[in-house]
């Protein structure tokens, strides 16, 4: 029998989640949305054609619930529709720092629940999805969990507690390189280049470093070598960057979006 999956809360992420399911196969009729504007809500029928319901219909309806609202709306989400989610559905949660046992509290006794912190990058299906599972989630569970999200990009799984630091690391990740792209077409503007040109030097750039990184299996610190040639122009750029103290920002700047997703934990009522 055909899985049905409803997406709770279709905002970016959830609209990433669903466009990819849609584009692997699924079809409209075996997903549902729901919204908190019905003018969102209207968008997302108009856009994939799938059905958009109210909280507790999707929890009716589906097999699988995948949570992609706010953390902080996540608490009044659970009080409206946690007591009419029926204990077989799989609530996959995709929030930031929220953890499983919160989900636990608020859903009937043995409902399983599985952890998932993915990334933007699932609009074009090049997502990471680190999964863990919660106190009642089987094997078969995490299967399904990962099939969804194999969907649109890679999967690993990992232990919850290491949820903070994935958060950190790949949830905000695509962030910090789009920082770095503006800051790089900056330093193009500063050196004469029109901004359209310093624009696409630096994407490709970046295409093409991260595909070495992907697909040559070498490691960082040698493919930057490669490029730093003897009193070159790569390594007086280098000089500056450690002159800056770039290395030990991103140390601190991970550790504090990390401490920030513990944060968001101890902030719920
Ligand atoms: N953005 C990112 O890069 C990543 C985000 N995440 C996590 O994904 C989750 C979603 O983030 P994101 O997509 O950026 O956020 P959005 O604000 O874009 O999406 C959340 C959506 O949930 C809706 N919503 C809130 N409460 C309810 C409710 N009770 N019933 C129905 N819909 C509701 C919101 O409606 P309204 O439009 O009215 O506010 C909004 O459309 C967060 O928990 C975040 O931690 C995880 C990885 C990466
Ligand atoms: O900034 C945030 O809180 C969310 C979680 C990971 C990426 N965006």
């Amino acid at each position: 029998m055909t899985q049905r999956v409803a997406v709770i809360g279709a905002g970016k992420i959830g609209e990433a989640l669903l466009s990819g399911m849609l584009r692997g196969g699924k079809r409209p009729g075996d997903l549902m949305v729901t919204a908190r504007r019905p003018e969102r809500a209207k968008e997302l029928h108009d856009r994939y054609g799938v059905e958009a319901v109210g909280n507790a219909e999707a929890a009716e309806a589906a097999d699988t619930l995948i949570l992609t609202v706010k953390p902080q709306d996540m608490g009044a989400l659970l009080d409206e529709f946690g007591a009419q989610v029926p204990a077989d559905r799989l609530v996959v949660s995709g929030a930031a720092g929220i953890p499983t046992a919160y989900l636990e509290a608020r859903l009937a006794p043995g409902t399983p629940v599985v952890r998932v912190m993915t990334n933007t990058p699932a609009l074009v299906d090049e997502a990471m999805s680190a999964i863990s599972a919660g106190a009642h989630a089987t094997e078969d569970h995490l299967k399904r969990t990962e099939e969804i999200f194999q969907g649109v990009g890679k999967t690993i799984r990992v232990p919850e507690k290491q949820q903070d630091a994935v958060t950190a690391l790949s949830g905000s990740g695509p962030a910090y390189f789009y920082l770095l792209v503006e800051a790089m077409t900056d330093a193009g503007i500063l050196l004469g280049l029109p901004r359209a040109a310093a624009h696409d030097l630096i994407v490709q750039a970046a295409v093409g470093a991260s595909v070495m990184l992907r697909d040559s299996g070498e490691h960082p610190a040698l493919l930057r070598e490669a490029v730093t040639s003897p009193a070159g122009t790569t390594i007086a750029a280098i000089r500056e960057l450690e002159n800056h103290g770039v290395r030990a920002a991103l140390l601190a700047a991970l550790e504090a979006a990390a401490n920030r997703s513990k944060e968001l934990a101890e902030g719920l009522k």
